[in-house]
């Protein structure tokens, strides 16, 4: 799919250059064709009005049969039109394949609504191409360079989406959104086109409040609707049963309407918070043992250039080391895992799906893949002090995020201890008891790293590569380490996850019996 990885986005916007070039031969040839015909059609209309030019002159005589035996019909009955379009068709066909489909637009209208939910932004500011929390003392999330609205058939779009899936939460808001832009283009340039548009947008609103008990806006709705299509039986009787229900029960408004639970997110709200926070939420004095200091970790690979650690948190433990990639390296890794990159699963039972929870796509690289891989993994090896030898790491997950693209609260580990069947305990090398995670691109806004239970969120730093234990010294796992990628609201988000598993780090992380450690 194209939504789910900006690479491929990307791709299509690439495929899109490829679709206009089609049609400007297209436009090129049909101009020369019309030019054509125009050129006949002047050459004999000129000859019709001289009066000069009689058919009495043999010649003119002549050429006037010659004309309708021959020209004309190679004229009416010419191919070159057909051959043209033929030839766009065949363009666009070459490269349908590539394109996205109902599934990447619907994809898509979702990554809207969840920038809109998690952002806590104005669907009337979305609209109008800006990124506008809906409680206005707070800035902008995201100035675009240029400032790009979406059309009425846009927003009904998105929110056909939502009304699809039974969400009149989300439909509501767009398709209102929708109405009051078809309402004012209306009849202004395609009264026809327009006038079904808003037609449809009425409709599909009127239900929704209807479903979400509000008879009175539903009923408004409808009898607009029939104002433009007074014979539309079915809406009549919706108003009729409208009207019924009106003066038996009233409407049924009570609570507001709440936006439908689609996530297993128990705590979306503090992991919203998070992510609308501009970064790092510290504690207002910073704790002492909370900074930065140079690290060699008693590794020759660290003694002529150490590591540049942060400690963000204690407990859990969570470091952030600045510049552990350079650009070129990142690019590097970035470029080899392109080509590779599907869609992201994630581990359900013994199997891998995909899931909207987590909307990226990834590549696994082995480090004989290139000598950066190799040299990333001695880097992590020596800042880590862990063995990451095959089977005790996995491979390098490289993950392009994609159009509001997030990974919602999850651990890293496996949660069911020691069930065997998770696919995480198929390199028979024990839990994952720690995640090396690198960020290899900068986010224009959006995409922080949030822990949810820790109570602070990362935010993007090119280069830099975060740490955190994942398990306690016991085994166990770290409730706390509850944690997610926040959705990207703008811009490119790469990272590449390193796993490291248990065994193999027995000496390098020896264990203790006290549950606290
Ligand atoms: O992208 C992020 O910030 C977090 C990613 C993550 O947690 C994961 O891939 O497991
Ligand atoms: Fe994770």
């Amino acid at each position: 799919d194209t939504f789910s990885a900006l690479r491929s986005v990307r791709q299509a916007r690439g495929n899109e250059g490829r679709l206009l070039r089609r049609l400007r031969a297209y436009l090129r040839e049909e101009s020369t064709r019309l030019r054509r015909l125009s050129r006949f059609y002047e050459k004999v209309r000129a000859l019709h009005q001289d009066p000069g030019a009689s058919v009495d002159n043999p010649l003119l005589a002549f050429s006037l049969i010659k004309r309708l035996s021959s020209d004309w019909p190679s004229v009416v009955y010419s191919s070159e039109a057909t051959e043209n379009s033929r030839a766009l068709h065949v363009g666009f066909q070459e490269l349908q394949r590539e394109l996205p489909g109902a599934e990447d637009l619907d994809g898509a209208a979702r990554a809207l609504m969840r920038l809109q939910d998690v952002y806590a932004l104005s669907v009337k500011g979305m609209a109008n191409g800006l990124f506008q929390p809906t409680s206005t003392d707070r800035p902008p999330l995201y100035s675009p360079g240029r400032r790009v609205s979406l059309s009425a058939d846009d927003c009904f779009h998105v929110g056909k989406v939502a009304y699809d899936t039974g969400d009149y939460y989300h439909s509501i808001a767009w398709l209102e959104e929708a109405v009051s832009r078809f309402r004012l283009s209306y009849g202004s340039w395609n009264p026809e086109e327009e006038r079904g548009s808003l037609e449809d947008a009425l409709d599909y609103l009127a239900f929704s409040y209807f479903m979400a008990g509000n008879i009175s806006h539903a009923l408004t709705l409808s009898r607009e609707f029939l104002h433009y299509d007074p014979s539309n039986q079915r809406v009549t009787r919706n108003v009729a049963k409208y009207e019924k229900l009106l003066a038996t029960h009233g409407d049924r408004v009570g609570a507001p309407l709440q936006r439908p639970n689609v996530t297993q997110l128990q705590n979306r709200d503090a992991y919203e918070e998070l992510c609308q926070g501009l970064g790092a939420q510290m504690a207002p004095e910073r704790p002492s043992h909370l900074g930065c200091s140079y690290e060699t970790n008693g590794s020759p690979y660290l003694l002529l250039q150490p590591a540049k650690k942060e400690t963000l948190r204690l407990q859990p433990y969570i470091v952030l080391y600045h510049d552990f990639v350079s650009d070129a390296e990142a690019e590097t890794i970035k470029g080899l895992a392109g080509p590779w990159l599907q869609r992201s699963v994630v581990a359900s039972g013994e199997k891998q799906q995909k899931v909207e929870y987590r909307i990226s796509k990834s590549a696994w690289l082995k480090d004989t893949a290139d000598p950066v891989v190799q040299a990333l993994e001695l880097r992590m090896a020596a800042i880590t002090g862990l063995d990451l030898r095959p089977p005790y790491a996995e491979y390098l997950q490289v993950v392009n995020y994609g159009l509001g693209g997030h990974y919602e609260p999850h651990f890293d580990h496996a949660t069911v201890r020691r069930s065997r069947k998770s696919p995480l305990y198929r390199m028979k090398s024990g839990n994952r008891i720690a995640t090396v995670m690198i960020y290899l691109s900068a986010v224009e806004a959006g995409g922080s790293t949030a822990f949810i239970y820790a109570n602070f969120s990362v935010p993007v730093v090119k280069n830099a590569a975060l740490f955190w234990w994942n398990l306690r010294r016991n085994g166990d796992g770290d409730g706390d380490t509850l944690h997610a990628g926040c959705p990207v609201l703008a811009g490119d988000k790469w990272v590449a996850n390193k796993w490291i598993h248990e065994y193999g780090q027995e000496f390098r992380r020896p264990c203790s019996r006290d549950p606290r450690d």
